[in-house]
């Protein structure tokens, strides 16, 4: 398993280490000391999945402190690509993103701390998106950034896409209207 930085301080890829033979493959999908190692210092204390069909756009979210969550995500199977926007105010990198193509067949995991909105698009049917987070849902904590708004111009890979995005999703603030509390 490596883990590697990215241009924004705090977001890591995590690649781990494949054994395949020919029944299939093996390899471990989440190791605490590794992590620890690379600065994942986290207690994860909840699980998520979520099944998306092509075209599903999720995001941008987070939520407030005190339920501000660290996400370890990938996918097990289909492809996404996967958005990750800084937000923390005193940060040099404030509303720049990193993206990055997560996919059942390259195994990639992305490490977004607190302090970030997150989102992803579809794009192959039947996606599966799993992902460990650091602290609890907590609905009235729930924070958004607009995923299309026009001063972030996100490179969302959607050409050709019938994108899905939920009645939530559709009504969040453009980033200069949102009052981060990180
Ligand atoms: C996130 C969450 C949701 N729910 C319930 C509440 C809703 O009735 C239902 C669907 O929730 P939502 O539409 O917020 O699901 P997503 O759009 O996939 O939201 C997630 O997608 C983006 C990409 C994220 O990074 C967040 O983890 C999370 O916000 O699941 C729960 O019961 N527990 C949870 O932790």
């Amino acid at each position: 398993m490596t883990v590697t930085t990215t241009p924004i301080q705090g977001l890591l890829i995590i690649q781990p280490r494949i054994w395949p033979d020919d029944r299939g493959y093996f390899y471990e999908s989440y190791k605490k000391n590794v992590l620890a190692e690379a600065g994942i210092v986290a207690d994860f204390v909840q699980d998520n999945q979520s099944f998306s069909e092509k075209g599903a756009l999720r995001g941008l979210h987070a939520q407030a402190q005190p339920f501000a969550q660290g996400k370890l995500v990938r996918v097990i199977k289909g492809k996404v690509w996967d958005v990750a926007v800084d937000v923390r105010k005193n940060s040099p990198t404030y509303g720049q993103h990193f993206g990055i193509e997560l996919s059942g067949e390259n195994h990639t995991q992305f490490w977004i701390p607190p302090g970030f909105v997150h989102g992803f698009v579809t794009l192959e049917d039947d996606t599966i998106f799993s992902y460990k987070c650091t602290n609890y849902y907590d609905k009235s904590s729930e924070l958004g950034v607009l995923w299309n708004d026009p001063a972030l111009d996100l490179p969302w890979p959607i050409e050709g896409l019938d994108i899905k995005v939920s009645p939530k999703d559709q009504v969040h603030p453009t980033l200069a209207d949102f009052n981060s509390p990180f």
